[in-house]
């Protein structure tokens, strides 16, 4: 069995109160099996820590991995603008070879900043999964269901297709939930039917919710509720595990409705900054006792997929909402990218932390660099200094994703290339 030691870093182990400190850990295969002093006979391999820090991998709770084709493409819009009069149509020349080539690029791009889990709601998920399993990233896959055009069955039939064929595949690191896109996209019926089948199934769900004023108030028209309403009169809250993209315009008496919840919110602050859709009442749902993990959306809105900015955004913005410094500190939001995210995807068994036992997802920051240094807090240093570009090396599953900044699975010059030319294509005629 092959043995990997990281020595003499700082483990940030994101359990306990003694996190961070400095020591070894073990790996063995897939699994993290030590942690604290390890002698250096006990490993095949040894990558030398000094000067790093640790982490478990970053958990992106909600992403269209193939929209970083769409990446800077359509700015400065209002949601629904962007949506139908750009995002659509260009979606809609999307080709499935598009479609991996484009989730390969997110993931490239999510492996080197430190992002070694994703969930993601996009079409064609087959070519996602096979892209995924090829890769070595791990990934919690949805196929979104638009239900208020007319194929909605045949996207149902793939929906259960990709359950049925890719849940605990690739070594167990793809899983799949159900994806129907939102509320103002899925007609009660079609609602129910989603939430009998996972039910059934034991899948959780994965859904936008409440993102922008104007969907709250759509559906106030169309059925009298609040989205949340809505969701939870259909029973949607009773018995599956949910996760909820967004969040943002939620009332008190929604947060009260989602308290006790399985699953809970995925909070996207860059794409809903730059999207002008407000800012979500994170820490009121974190009182109540609703989980809270960070996710970026797709590279269309957000341009990015560092979850070291969503992690600065986040607590940026709910200081400066509340006007209180005191909340969300550097640990919690930490949290929130890696521990919170693995419970919001139903993976906290697995992942999330540095702890023995668990699957050997983890990043090594290179901290010898100006801006990372002195040295006082490093959980501080970790949310408010770095950035995905310090990350140095990414594993996933005890393989090595990434070594010195290196791609290991992605020939990444010859991607970008391929990339570009898609995606001239995808807009030309938009
Ligand atoms: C049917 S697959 C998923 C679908 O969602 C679209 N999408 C991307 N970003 C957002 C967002 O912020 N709110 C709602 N829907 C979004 C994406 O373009 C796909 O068509
Ligand atoms: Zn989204």
């Amino acid at each position: 069995m092959m043995r990997l030691k990281i020595e003499n870093a700082w483990l940030v182990t994101m359990e306990g109160e003694d996190s961070p400190y400095k020591g070894d850990l073990l790996i063995e295969q897939d699994r993290i099996i030590k942690r604290g002093d390890c002698s250096a006979n006990e490993a095949d391999e040894v990558i030398d820590g000094t000067g790093f820090a640790v982490l478990p991998g970053l958990i992106n709770t909600h992403q269209h991995s193939p929209m970083s084709l769409l990446r800077a493409y359509s700015d400065d819009l209002k949601l629904m603008d962007w949506l139908d009069q750009k995002i659509l149509p260009a979606e809609a020349n999307m080709t499935e070879e598009d479609i991996r080539a484009g989730a390969r690029l997110a993931m490239a791009e999510m492996i080197k900043s430190g992002t070694t889990t994703f969930a993601d709601m996009y079409i064609h998920m087959n070519a996602i999964a096979e892209t995924v399993e090829e890769v070595g990233i791990r990934a919690s896959l949805t196929r979104g269901l638009v239900f208020h055009e007319p194929d909605g069955g045949v996207r149902m039939a793939e929906a259960l297709d990709l359950i049925d064929q890719w849940h605990g595949k690739a070594e167990g690191r793809i899983t799949t939930m159900f994806g129907p896109h939102a509320p103002y996209t899925c007609p009660p019926d079609a609602l129910r039917q989603v939430i009998r089948l996972a039910e059934e199934r034991d899948i959780p769900i994965h859904i936008h919710l409440a993102e922008t004023v104007e969907e709250v108030s759509t559906i106030r028209q169309k059925y009298g509720q609040t989205p949340t309403e809505y969701l939870h009169a259909l029973g949607l809250f009773d018995q599956c595990h949910v996760l909820l993209a967004h969040g943002v315009h939620l009332s008190e008496s929604d947060i009260q409705l989602l308290k006790g919840m399985q699953g809970g919110v995925s909070h996207n602050p860059v794409s809903n900054l730059k999207l002008g859709c407000g800012i979500a009442p994170v820490h009121k749902l974190q009182q109540e006792g609703v989980n809270v993990g960070l996710g970026t959306d797709g590279a269309g809105s957000a341009t990015t997929l560092d979850m070291f900015e969503e992690m600065k955004a986040a607590t940026w913005m709910q200081k400066l909402q509340y006007g209180d410094p005191t909340i969300l500190p550097a640990k919690e939001v930490l949290k929130m990218a890696t521990i919170h995210g693995a419970k919001l995807l139903r993976l906290d068994h697995e992942i999330g932390t540095l702890s023995p036992g668990k699957k050997a997802d983890l990043i090594l920051i290179n901290l010898n660099k100006p801006h990372l240094t002195p040295l006082h807090q490093l959980e501080s240093l970790l949310a408010y200094g770095v950035s995905g570009a310090d990350v140095d090396t990414t594993i996933v599953n005890g393989k090595i994703l990434m070594r010195n900044r290196k791609l290991l699975t992605i020939d990444e010059k010859v991607l970008l290339r391929d990339v570009q030319i898609r995606a001239e294509r995808i807009v030309q005629s938009v």
